[in-house]
């Protein structure tokens, strides 16, 4: 109950007053606790369930017009200057839909043009809440006058209608029985949700937060810094090349640079000035284009949408580096990293130095990750395959780790157009495919890219570390090159069992991110409200203004940001509870009916209104603020 806790020395104040007549209206401290005081329970609900049972406050003499209020007209959608000002609170609309004390549910209905809200959750102001829990009998409609009700007014309530509906088989306040059997239980409360209202936050208590979890946010956040980081040291690149801008190399230019074939190249970041977004470019130096045509191969990658395949987007020649040169443009993955820069880099540094250590120092991959790792490639070339292609590069640089046990091969294409000139069959190249495909596989399980060299002693190696059937499955893809072997066979050896697997294993990690989105799915909504909240409180150039005065329907907004945000507990200490942050900017979203108590800062006055209400205030505050900005 922390959330509607003012501190107990200064919870008297019931009547609604216009702060500004407020010094006229106040009465000495002394006489606040007085049995001549009319209880507030009385004011808000018309009635207090107390009223015998000890409550010391006084209570007029029972007569039907005091205790239940009929409503002349439906409730406003929203509050006006005047109803800010009110001198006396009373409640518009039936408090026999809501009041505590009714003992049967009103079987009369007449269709109103808006509906009567149905309050199932409304606390009434409980002095002796300490000794006695709420129990919130016969606050209910009855449900079929509720359903017409509902269905009439709104058919946007028909969700609300049917988590009402839920709720009343579990709820006995609800059902006959329970206006037979008082339950000594306080009411279980259930909010009504609409698809607005989303999910209810989770109680402070359980230990997931309420947002994605650290693991993901670091590591999308260090994604998104990659797209935007800009490296300190210069770099000798154009300006704009083809559309593309902010070009920033992703590696150092080593003094041993290898060739790409028979020529250099270099990868970069850069931004298309189109879409803005983030492409790798690969620039082969030196290369003079002699046959337009070549690029046709790239426009069949370009083709190609695959999971384990970098996309290829466009190729063009440029001058822009002051020689002629080839650029490709592919997705940018970023923070990915090439196999060979995981497992073989430091082995192969190891070796070229003669160390001792060398052949020890590589990570060993788990057998499962292999296995992913081979499906995966398997997958992308007979995709490849399939469109009448080959990939031409199955090499450890050139296959990119772009998330956790995620491989796509990249540079695809490209071969395409620097061997253009030298076409072979695409038969041939594709059994060429399988064959380097088995040479990478030994150079992963051996930790050295030239396993392949010493073969013996690779497969003594692989048959230490792994089973048989990586084995075999190596074998199988570096052998000579047969009508029968192709990509399809090689699917078929590693098996249903463990293709199901890694069925099964991609599923988890799409449930595991979509529960993870599901905690972000309502910031967006949030924070343009916070956002709204930001543009209109404070603003000290509108104080004058009667309706941003204290005294204008404007000050609903201010006492609304202080029941979110300001709220203390029953010792003046203040309550930094952001489920109920969240709860309350949910429902104000939304702009449900369900009705909140807001206090003034002296604790003079207080106001009943509807989230509802306090959310046309602000969407009026906003248009003005809105329109005075244009
Ligand atoms: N599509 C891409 N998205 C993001 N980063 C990429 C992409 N393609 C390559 N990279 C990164 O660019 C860097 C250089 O790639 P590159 O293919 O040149 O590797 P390399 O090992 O230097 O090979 P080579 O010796 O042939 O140049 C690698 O760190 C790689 O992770």
């Amino acid at each position: 109950m922390a959330y509607f806790s003012r501190p107990q020395s200064s919870n008297s104040a019931v009547r609604i007053v216009n702060p500004a007549e407020q010094d006229d209206i106040a009465k000495p401290q002394a006489k606040r606790d007085s049995p001549q005081r009319q209880c507030r329970n009385i004011l808000i609900y018309g009635s207090c369930r107390f009223q015998d049972k000890g409550c010391i406050y006084y209570h007029p003499p029972s007569d039907n017009s005091t205790n239940v209020a009929r409503p002349e007209s439906p409730a406003p959608a929203s509050l006006t200057a005047q109803a800010v000002n009110a001198p006396v609170f009373v409640p518009k609309t039936s408090l026999n839909t809501f009041t505590a004390t009714s003992p049967t549910p009103s079987h009369s209905f007449s269709p109103s043009p808006s509906p009567v809200p149905y309050y199932q959750s409304h606390e009434e102001y409980d002095p002796y809440a300490q000794q006695q829990s709420t129990n919130g009998h016969g606050q209910m409609l009855d449900e079929q006058d509720g359903a017409n009700q509902y269905q009439q007014a709104d058919p946007h309530h028909l969700t609300y209608l049917s988590d009402h509906m839920a709720q009343a088989e579990y709820d006995d306040t609800v059902n006959s029985l329970g206006s037979f059997y008082s339950s000594a239980q306080p009411s279980f409360v259930r909010q009504s949700l609409n698809y607005h209202l989303y999910t209810h936050p989770i109680p402070e208590t359980f230990t997931p937060s309420h947002f994605i979890s650290d693991t993901i946010r670091e590591e999308l956040t260090k994604r998104c810094e990659a797209i935007h980081s800009t490296p300190l040291a210069p770099y000798n690149v154009p300006d704009e090349l083809q559309g593309y801008h902010t070009l920033v190399p992703l590696e150092p230019t080593p003094s041993d640079r290898r060739k790409f074939f028979s020529w250099f190249s270099t990868m970069y970041r850069a931004t298309n000035a189109n879409d803005g977004v983030a492409y790798a470019l690969r620039r082969v130096e030196n290369f003079r284009l002699m046959h337009q045509a070549a690029f046709g191969a790239i426009e069949s990658w370009s083709r190609i949408q695959h999971p384990n395949i970098v996309r290829v987007r466009e190729a063009f020649t440029t001058r822009a580096f002051n020689d002629n040169s080839l650029v490709v443009s592919y997705d940018y993955h970023p923070n990915s990293q090439t196999l060979f820069e995981l497992y073989l880099r430091a082995n192969q540094q190891s070796y070229q130095q003669g160390s001792r250590m060398a052949g020890s120092l590589n990570t060993v991959i788990p057998e499962a990750t292999l296995w992913s790792y081979i499906i995966q490639i398997a997958n992308a070339i007979r995709a490849t395959h399939e469109a009448g292609l080959a990939v031409r590069m199955v090499d450890p640089t050139k296959i990119l780790l772009t998330g956790k046990n995620r491989l796509r091969i990249s540079s695809c294409g490209i071969v395409d157009v620097l061997l253009y000139d030298t076409r072979q069959d695409i038969a041939i190249v594709q059994q060429e495919d399988l064959v380097m495909f088995g040479r990478l596989v030994f150079a992963l399980c051996c930790g050295n890219l030239a396993a392949m060299n010493t073969l013996p002693k690779a497969l003594d190696t692989m048959g230490r570390i792994y089973s048989a059937d990586v084995k075999t499955l190596a074998l199988y893809l570096i052998s000579k090159p047969g009508p029968h072997k192709n990509i399809a066979q090689v699917i078929d050896m590693i098996g249903k069992g463990r293709l199901l697997k890694e069925m099964d294993e991609v599923q988890i990690s799409t449930d595991r991110l979509e529960s993870e989105l599901m905690s972000e799915l309502e910031n967006g909504r949030l924070v343009r409200l916070l956002c709204k909240f930001g543009f209109i409180n404070e603003r000290p150039e509108f104080a004058r203004e009667p309706r941003w005065s204290e005294t204008g329907d404007r000050y609903i907004i201010k006492l609304f940001r202080d029941y979110v945000f300001h709220q203390v507990d029953e010792n003046g200490n203040p309550v930094v509870n952001l489920s109920h942050v969240l709860a309350c900017l949910n429902k104000l979203d939304s702009g449900t009916d369900e009705r909140i108590m807001l206090v003034s800062r002296d604790e003079q006055s207080c106001l009943v209104v509807s989230y509802k209400e306090v959310k046309s205030c602000i969407d009026a505050a906003f248009s003005d603020l809105s329109r005075a900005s244009r």
